[in-house]
């Protein structure tokens, strides 16, 4: 396959909510998606989900941006491409979300061109046609999650995870809990506690919790190992697991027991599939977080969220809880609680151009002579 032309625009899209936690306060989502276009008029695109504030991971969308149109994308103009994964050889994982974006579309216009969908062509067994969706819940006050709780619930929401701090946090889930003893609730610290708050995560693990992410500082593997130790509640890393080296350490220290798999953290659909099939081999669990992104993201996580052995529904919810309108055809929506899985080929689903030239601020064309 050879790539005949590549665009990438720089998005914007407004949030219809603040998204607060423990880290940052976020209105707006900036990303990258890139364009691919083959010699027989294919397309595939990829979404870059770097962040502007390095405030979970170090890489920040502006220099994802300046490696992909000077270094990445006028590779791809070059070389014949014989297998989407080929383009590892030449990547390195120094930022992995660039690193994402590049490979997702190269994934998906290859899909594409072989009728065939990502899935298929990435993971040789059965996933399901539906799955749960589930909501996640900024660190907002005990009335308001209390009162957005009681809504998605009466939408057919059945999963939910909250973003917490040391000071409040267990606060808030026991309000939740004593009002919804069976709800499938987790929480999501990232990084806010340490070991010296132990009276107030041993008083969180009471709460039974589906599990409790990323507590502690990141990459710290020697506290999560303490912390595990000592707590019933599964701990699930999420940014503390960049690299396959990561998921070892945090393996043979007992460090975790559950882990967030999201397609950008770590690289590209081909680390993804080593993560799982590492996690699988050892007894870990994972599920499919994702990280406030267009569809062309959230559906690709969608797609992992299919495999039949996700311990816990993702954060994957409707397109419209997050923004006005979305770049795929169709949106994503949640009925009963469920979404379906797209099925066509690639990630199954349309871009939605006019909306895409909406949200976007900033147009580059590669033409490989930069
Ligand atoms: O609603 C979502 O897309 C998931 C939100 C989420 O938890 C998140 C969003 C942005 C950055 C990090 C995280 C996280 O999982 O830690
Ligand atoms: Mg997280």
């Amino acid at each position: 396959m050879w790539i005949k032309s590549i665009e990438l625009f720089h998005l914007s899209m407004p949030l219809k909510f603040t998204f607060k936690t423990s880290q940052t306060s976020l209105n707006r989502r900036e990303t990258l998606v890139i364009k691919l276009m083959d010699d027989l008029g294919n397309t595939g695109h990829g979404e870059v989900v770097a962040f502007n504030e390095p405030f979970y991971t170090k890489e920040t969308l502006s220099v994802a941006k300046r490696k992909l149109i000077n270094r990445l994308l006028p590779r791809l103009l070059r070389q014949e491409i014989k297998q989407p994964f080929e383009v590892h050889q030449w990547m390195d994982l120094t930022h992995p979300m660039a690193t994402a974006g590049l490979e997702n579309a190269v994934l998906d216009l290859f899909a594409r061109r072989q009728r065939q969908s990502i899935m298929d062509l990435v993971f040789h067994e059965e996933t399901s046609d539906k799955i749960y969706a589930g909501i996640v819940l900024g660190d907002l006050d005990s009335q308001s999650l209390l009162n957005q709780i009681e809504e998605y619930v009466n939408e057919g929401y059945v999963r939910f995870k909250i973003k917490i701090k040391p000071e409040d946090g267990y606060a808030k889930l026991k309000q939740i809990r004593a009002k919804y003893p069976d709800l499938m609730l987790l929480a999501d610290a990232n990084n806010s506690f340490t070991l010296e708050q132990m009276r107030d995560l041993k008083e969180i693990d009471e709460l039974g919790l589906l599990c409790l992410e990323e507590p502690m500082t990141y990459g710290d593997f020697s506290a999560y190992q303490k912390l595990q130790a000592q707590m019933k509640t599964p701990l699930c890393l999420d940014e503390s697991i960049q690299f396959i080296e990561d998921l070892n350490t945090a393996i043979a220290l007992k460090a975790c027991q559950v882990v967030n798999i999201k397609v950008g953290r770590v690289g590209g659909l081909y680390y993804a599939k080593q993560m799982i099939d590492l996690c699988r081999r050892h007894n870990i669990h994972y599920w499919v977080g994702s990280m406030m992104e267009s569809g062309i993201s959230k559906i690709l996580h969608v797609h992992l969220a299919s495999l039949k052995d996700n311990y816990i529904p993702g954060d994957l919810s409707s397109s419209r809880r997050y923004f006005a309108k979305d770049v795929i055809q169709p949106e994503i929506t949640v009925q009963h609680g469920l979404i379906l899985v797209p099925k066509g080929p690639g990630l199954g689903v349309e871009i939605d151009e006019a909306a895409l030239k909406y949200f976007t601020i900033d147009h580059t064309i590669i033409d490989g002579r930069t």
